[in-house]
């Protein structure tokens, strides 16, 4: 992943306000990166526009190969679709559909996984998250630990390579964050990309790397263990 040079405004009643400014960024395959700072200093915006939800209004970002600030929006959702997996703080699970449904559903709107392949797939990755007895239940019959591992497997559905989280774990307490954290971290095993957006520090620690925006740019970059990319 490569970002040179983002800059994203809002219109602010009438008022141009720079809520990402010139921010340079390298993330290589396989690093799990923390994004943390202060309220307010893009960390959303960031991810928004890593993810292909929104564009920036200067700069190029290119994620595995494809030139996001280039795609059009029908190419962007495509995209996202097939390559991100997203968890949020509210789980954003469909209450009305069982848990292993909310997995499927996803596979079925990208249209990437076989449809014969599609609930199988959905079990095993209930079952990696701890949630093979828990598949046919509505997610307001789980905790919210429980939910967020389904969110988890939600965002696995496609295979992604990119795994974004924003406040994986607001509403957990820190031994249910712990595992939520663990299980993240998992998944970066095989290769993927993992960012999280977080407010708290013992989960940045642990994560690979921790970059640090402060009004709208990138006010540290720790690499602890790992080299930067070039
Ligand atoms: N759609 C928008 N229109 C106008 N201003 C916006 C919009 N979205 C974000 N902003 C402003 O951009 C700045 C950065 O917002 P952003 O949500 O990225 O911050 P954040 O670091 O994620 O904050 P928090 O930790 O509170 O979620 C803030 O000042 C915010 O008010």
């Amino acid at each position: 992943m490569r970002l040179r040079d983002v800059s994203r405004d809002y219109d602010a009643g009438g008022r141009r306000f720079a809520a990402l400014r010139g921010v340079h960024l390298d993330v290589r395959r396989g690093e799990s990166v923390a994004v943390v700072g202060r309220s307010g200093s893009g960390k959303s915006t960031l991810l928004n526009l890593l993810t292909g939800i929104d564009r920036p209004t200067t700069g190029t970002i290119d994620v595995g190969g494809a030139a996001l600030h280039a795609m059009s929006e029908g190419a962007l959702t495509a995209w996202r679709g097939r390559h991100v997996g997203i968890v949020f703080q509210q789980f954003h699970l469909l209450p009305t559909l069982s848990v292993a449904d909310n997995v499927l559903l996803a596979m079925d709107f990208v249209g990437v996984i076989p449809a014969r392949e599609r609930r199988t797939r959905a079990l095993h990755l209930l079952d990696r998250v701890g949630l093979a007895d828990h598949a046919a239940k509505p997610p307001g019959a789980l905790s919210g630990g429980e939910q967020q591992r389904a969110a988890v497997a939600r965002a696995l559905a496609n295979d992604p390579s990119l795994l974004v989280a924003d406040e994986p774990t607001g509403n957990l307490d820190s031994r249910t964050s712990d595992a939520i954290v663990a299980l993240l971290l998992e998944q970066v095993a095989g290769g993927r990309t993992l960012l999280v957006v977080t407010h708290d520090a013992a989960i940045a620690s642990r994560l690979g790397r921790t970059v640090t925006l402060d009004d709208g740019r990138v006010a540290r970059d720790t690499v602890p263990n790992v080299l930067h990319a070039s």
